[in-house]
């Protein structure tokens, strides 16, 4: 569970993150739109412990981030854009590499479930990530999410780049992961993709939230329509 309390980041003058309030509960999906510089990133980052706010609080289950970082980084599973993997080690070698950081020595027959499980080809598990696709290495961090068995997964733009069918793929895997249980939050500029697997949609515009929707109760148009509202595309054809 992801909550934040009137989370601001403010540096110098610029106010990036003002007031977030999110709450998004275990099986949630919560995707973030928002165009370039809305705060989304900034958002994660905080999530992440890897900034800290100017004001306001989050937790992770309950537990206050800035108190409990070590605590609640033990939660959290994180997918950017573009995941950092060894391009000389192979799927297998990444997994158990990134797990024995984190303390968790897995064996052969595990490392390989968690890659079957977050749906890489067996073929692949043994091939240098260096070989890999995009679509194939965001599976390989779907698979480090489930060998630490992270309760909450926040995904920065984890579909750009992918081709639909990819993209498709990967947005199974996370209906996957909100069957089990785990609060997704996640930042995207795919309109379409959102509104296909969230459960919840924000709208964000100069560090606000400015809409929220429950994704069953709103039509992809009226979504669509509603962002370009929000950044006011004037020119756009509503
Ligand atoms: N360290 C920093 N110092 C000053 N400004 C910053 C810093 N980090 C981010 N910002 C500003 O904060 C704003 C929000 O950035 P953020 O990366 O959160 O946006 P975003 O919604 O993720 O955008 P994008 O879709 O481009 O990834 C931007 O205007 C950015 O320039």
């Amino acid at each position: 569970m992801i909550t934040t309390n009137n989370l601001s980041k403010v540096y110098g003058d610029i106010t990036v993150l003002d007031s977030l309030n999110l709450n998004i509960k275990a099986g949630d999906l919560y995707c973030l739109l928002g165009a370039n510089g809305a705060g989304k990133t900034t958002t994660i980052n905080l999530l992440l412990g890897f900034i800290k706010p100017t004001s306001g609080s989050s937790f992770i289950n309950g537990l206050a981030i800035s108190e409990n970082p070590k605590k609640t980084k033990k939660h959290l599973a994180y997918i950017p854009e573009n995941l950092m993997l060894y391009p000389n080690l192979s799927a297998v070698e990444n997994l158990d590499y990134f797990s024995g950081i984190g303390g968790n020595q897995l064996n052969k027959a595990q490392l390989e479930g968690f890659l079957e499980e977050a749906g890489l080809q067996t073929s692949a598990f043994h091939q240098r990530i260096s070989t890999f696709s995009k679509g194939m290495r965001q599976k390989v961090g779907i698979a480090l999410a489930l060998a630490k068995d992270a309760s909450v997964l926040l995904l920065d733009e984890p579909t750009s780049g992918l081709d639909p069918k990819a993209s498709n793929e990967f947005g199974l895997l996370l209906q996957k992961l909100r069957n089990k249980g785990v609060a997704i939050l996640m930042a995207t500029h795919d309109l379409f993709r959102a509104k296909e697997i969230a459960t919840h949609i924000g709208i964000m515009k100069n560090g606000q939230l400015k809409q929220e929707f429950v994704a069953d109760e709103i039509s992809l148009g009226d979504l669509e329509h509603a962002y370009l509202k929000t950044m006011e595309y004037k020119e756009a054809v509503l």
